[in-house]
């Protein structure tokens, strides 16, 4: 059972004729945006997607889903994944290095639903390490900020390329570990005020509702 495929497939049942669709990034929503392309194909419905990443602009494109922006529509639905949520719903993205952009599109959208697998599922955030996509230039400052606030920093490093992740923005991806994180609302402020930050990948307060694929079916989160 592909548990990322049963909650894409389940959010895009959540779409309506009409509606303006938040495109999130990673490997669940590429289920998510393979089921709007389908639904569209069998002229279910008509909608436009605001991708949040090239990959996802790029998925739009090969399903044939139309693109807008946010300075054309306001967003009815943004359906993004996760890299960990917690009891309340916060949660840690970026694992894809596309946190920035989907933090505009997820933070903007009327409804933000996620999509993830039972393993994204956490008594409290922190084991995997929080990304931050930083101007280049200011790695040396804010990697001394993050340590004076308990945290092991490191560049992501490219894996088919020599040298660091660039994100889709031009810009470095630091892995900040805090092994614990006891308040994530705080600590995405506290992140965003380091001058070189330019978005952390803590999503608080945000979730209006999680799908999530398990082994004994979809559940629903609130
Ligand atoms: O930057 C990437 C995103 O935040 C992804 O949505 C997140 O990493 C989850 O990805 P996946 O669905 O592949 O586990």
């Amino acid at each position: 059972m592909n548990l990322k495929k049963m909650a894409g497939f389940r959010a895009g049942k959540e779409v309506k004729d009409g509606q303006i669709i938040g495109l999130g990034t990673g490997s669940t929503t590429h289920y998510f945006i393979e089921s709007l392309g389908m639904r569209i194909k069998e002229e279910e419905i008509q909608v436009m997607g605001i991708p949040t990443s090239y990959q996802s602009f790029l998925l739009a494109k090969q399903w044939k889903i139309p693109v807008t922006s946010l300075e054309e529509h306001d967003i009815d639905i943004a359906v993004d994944g996760a890299d960990e949520i917690d009891p309340d719903l916060n949660l840690i993205k970026g694992g894809g290095a596309a946190h920035t952009l989907e933090k505009i599109v997820d933070y903007a959208a009327c409804e933000f639903i996620v999509i993830a697998d039972e393993t994204k599922l956490v008594s409290e955030l922190g084991t995997f390490p929080v990304p931050l996509e930083i101007i280049s230039q200011s790695t040396k400052p804010v990697f001394s900020a993050l340590k004076d606030m308990g945290a092991d920093p490191e560049i992501r490093m490219a894996k088919f390329k020599d040298g660091p992740v660039i994100s889709d923005n031009g810009n470095f991806i630091v892995d900040a570990n805090f092994y614990e994180i006891n308040n994530p609302i705080q600590l995405e402020k506290d992140l965003n005020s380091i001058p070189g930050v330019v978005e952390n990948g803590i999503f608080s307060q945000m979730v209006d509702k999680v799908i999530l694929g398990t082994s004994e079916g979809i559940k629903i989160l609130k």
